[in-house]
């Protein structure tokens, strides 16, 4: 299927994901030559859930961090929404832990170490993901992790630690007080998640597992699972530090950013600098420049008044990607 509205912008590739009223198409950015991931919404099929689309985006753009896809561009049409995202090139975590048969203690520290600073960052700006799983962990080029949220995720309204409601996510990962509708805080339900995510990089299995969903329910509110025996008494403290069935018997995430498995041969522990917003950088202004004409000065200043979620934004933010991943800015002539 063509769309016009990409026509000139974005060359479109393969399908790499699809989901309820979204799919995600791998597209080329064709000013830079860079991938990116397109994900592609229906209007029609979006429905009530519209608003939605519109709280992702507005979150997405103000989530500026190392290990969270960065929004490039958002392009709507009458029938459609497009958000132009950082492309992934090392697929999805948990084929990398299948692939593995199971991670290190050492290998699953530092991926465990990008997904709490991830995380700890979402809850200081008042989201919680509900939603943290394997396949919404991804890998860059260079195995960093990127946090995103294929399904929506709520922000709610009135903070982090209001009580919400509205059940989401796959039980597999699911907290006891979720699958029970329990009222519950986003961010006890997120360390619940990481605590499966954590015991998955380390065993290369579920704690929780079962084709019935009653069966699958009935383990998880039991609290018991399997430590195999490779597991260091210090991992199997923090996975169970994760899996209180109690909300608040459940480690907190400072309390995880500081924890001894988390700190171990690391100097510090996890904390979130994120990224800084737009800074001037003259030598991807100055290939912006010789690709579009325009002085630099004139694209930076239009650049800072945008909505920051346009094509010319997308053509910096990748020459800056490329620029920090040292490699050269030159443009292709074709591009
Ligand atoms: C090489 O083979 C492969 C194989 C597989 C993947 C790739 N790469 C690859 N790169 C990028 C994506 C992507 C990133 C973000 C979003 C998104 O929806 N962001 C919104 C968002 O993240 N909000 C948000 C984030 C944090 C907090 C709150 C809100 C959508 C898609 C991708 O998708 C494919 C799907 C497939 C099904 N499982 C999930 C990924 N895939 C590559």
């Amino acid at each position: 299927v063509r769309y016009a509205a990409l026509k000139g912008l974005y060359d479109l590739e393969k399908t790499i994901g699809s989901g309820g009223f979204a799919k995600v198409k791998l597209a080329t950015h064709i000013a830079t030559g860079e991938k990116v991931a397109i994900k592609i919404m229906d209007k029609i099929s979006l429905g009530d859930d519209l608003p939605r689309v519109k709280l992702e985006v507005q979150a997405l753009k103000t989530l500026l961090h190392q290990h969270i896809c960065r929004l490039y561009q958002v392009i709507e049409t009458d029938g459609h929404y497009f958000m132009v995202i950082e492309y992934c090139s090392g697929g999805e975590l948990f084929d990398h832990i299948v692939e593995k048969n199971r991670l290190s203690e050492t290998e699953s520290r530092k991926f465990f170490r990008q997904i709490v600073s991830a995380v700890a960052y979402l809850h200081s700006l008042g989201y919680a993901h509900r939603d943290l799983k394997p396949e919404n962990v991804l890998l860059d080029r260079e195995e960093n992790l990127k946090l995103i949220d294929f399904g929506l995720c709520a922000k709610p309204k009135n903070g982090i630690d209001s009580h919400l409601q509205t059940s989401c996510g796959s039980p597999t990962y699911a907290a006891p007080e979720l699958i029970l509708g329990k009222k519950y805080l986003g961010s006890e339900v997120d360390i619940w998640s990481m605590g499966v995510l954590l015991y998955a990089l380390l065993c290369g299995f579920l704690p929780f597992d079962d084709n019935s969903i009653e069966n699958l329910y009935r383990k998880i509110l039991s609290g018991k699972y399997a430590e195999p025996s490779w597991l260091s008494t210090s991992s199997k403290r923090l996975i169970r530090a994760m899996l209180q069935i109690d909300p608040k018997k459940r480690i907190t995430i400072q309390e995880l950013c500081n924890h001894p498995w988390i700190t171990a041969g690391f100097l510090n522990p996890v904390s979130f600098v994120h990224k800084t917003n737009f800074e001037k950088d003259d030598d991807v202004l100055s290939t912006m420049s010789a690709i579009c004409g325009e002085h630099a000065s004139d694209i930076w200043r239009k650049l800072v008044k945008s909505d920051r979620t346009d094509y010319r934004t997308a053509t910096y933010l990748l020459l800056l990607d490329r620029k920090l991943r040292g490699l050269s800015l030159r443009i292709s002539s074709s591009a």
